[in-house]
């Protein structure tokens, strides 16, 4: 450390907490260790006494706190994102608007082995708010070589943006709600509602909910005059699983020209099918989407609305985090649900 002339002090880095009393009244830090001194701060530092103070020798080769995580936030954050910060050394990374985190998992990891450097998010694929904190960064000590942020910089580079934000796009979506007991008004339909519900909830364009029996060849003549409509995903609702009359998978393999799954390793979801036709995506929903608030539905539809094409491997990485806690009150997507 250094010790210098307060007047001379102006954007050096104080070396340690800088202690204000006024007896009955205050008793604190009226500096901290680590903050860059400002013009504004000499007339505060001499008011307390302060004529001299000792500061960092900050050398060529190295980074204050406060910069290097500036730096580190600037070298991560892509799209949809915006940096808060710093404070005590570290940035934040919000969203500039709602949408799916997308999260360069093998980027996070090769970033956060440099050693006394940190970066923390949320999990990868999750639906963040406007101005969510998604993620945090800083230096472990007060000084750091720049050397480590140059590295960051270099993992941004070649294995691509770390950190953004895709927004969700109003597509064009057609509801098909499958069997025969509701096609006939024995019952009233209450599957329809709830999915039209999550389409609003979620940003899609709902076009028309429409019905058909549980026959398969009536199901498909649905969905294929939704698919001439322009519709750009179709839900086909109930039907989804073992049943004698659960004819909605067949239906949806016949009109599709590419089965992602029929099943995924989710609960609630063990019946759900993906399927494309084309680039449009053709989802069955099992009845327990009408039941459970929260379900495989909600961890696929958003990132389909995001334009992802989604592979059976994306389907299987669903597993883990799979199981839904069923809790009283559903909190998702603030649980360990497809995380
Ligand atoms: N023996 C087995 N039983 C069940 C299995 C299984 O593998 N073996 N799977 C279970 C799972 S997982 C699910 S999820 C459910 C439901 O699957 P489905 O999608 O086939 O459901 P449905 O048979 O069509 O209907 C079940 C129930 O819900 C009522 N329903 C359906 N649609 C509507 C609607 N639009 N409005 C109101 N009510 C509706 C329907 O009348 C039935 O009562 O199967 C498990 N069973
Ligand atoms: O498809 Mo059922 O989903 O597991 O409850």
């Amino acid at each position: 450390m250094k010790k210098v002339r307060v007047e001379d002090a102006v954007g050096a880095v104080l070396g340690h907490d800088l202690t204000k009393i006024v007896p009955g009244e205050f008793k604190g830090p009226a500096f901290k260790k680590g903050h860059i001194i400002k013009k504004e701060d000499i007339p505060i530092l001499k008011g307390m006494g302060k004529n001299h103070i000792y500061v960092i020798d900050l050398k060529e080769h190295q980074i204050h706190e406060d910069e290097a995580a500036l730096r580190i936030g600037n070298a991560v954050g892509g799209e949809g994102i915006y940096l808060k910060g710093p404070s005590e050394g570290k940035v934040s990374l919000r969203a500039k608007y709602k949408g799916l985190l997308k999260i360069n998992l093998e980027a996070l990891e090769t970033i956060n082995s440099i050693e006394l450097i940190i970066l923390a998010t949320l999990h990868n694929n999750t639906l963040v708010k406007k101005d969510e904190q998604v993620a945090g960064t800083r230096i472990i000590p007060l000084v750091t070589e720049k050397s480590k942020i140059e590295r960051v910089e270099d993992i941004s580079k070649k294995l691509g943006t770390v950190i953004k934000i895709k927004r969700l796009k109003p597509k064009k979506i057609g509801i098909v709600v499958t069997g025969t007991e509701v096609y006939e008004g024995r019952i009233t339909d209450k599957f329809g509602p709830i999915l039209k519900n999550k389409v609003e909830n979620y940003g899609g364009e709902l076009v028309d909910i429409r019905y058909a029996p549980d026959d398969s060849s009536q199901i498909e003549k649905v969905i294929e005059e939704f698919l001439k409509e322009d519709v750009e995903i179709v839900f086909a609702s109930g039907g989804m699983s073992v049943d004698a009359d659960d004819v909605t998978p067949k239906a949806i393999k016949n009109v599709s020209d590419n089965i992602v799954t029929y099943g995924s390793p989710v609960l609630p979801g063990a019946m759900f099918m993906l399927a494309y036709r084309g680039k449009k995506a053709i989802i069955g929903i099992p009845a327990c989407g009408m039941y459970y608030k929260t379900t495989v539905f909600d961890l696929v539809f958003p990132r389909i609305l995001a334009g992802e094409i989604l592979s059976r491997k994306d389907i299987i990485s669903l597993a883990h985090g799979g199981l839904c806690l069923n809790c009283d009150i559903c909190n998702y997507p603030i649980c360990p649900f497809g995380k």
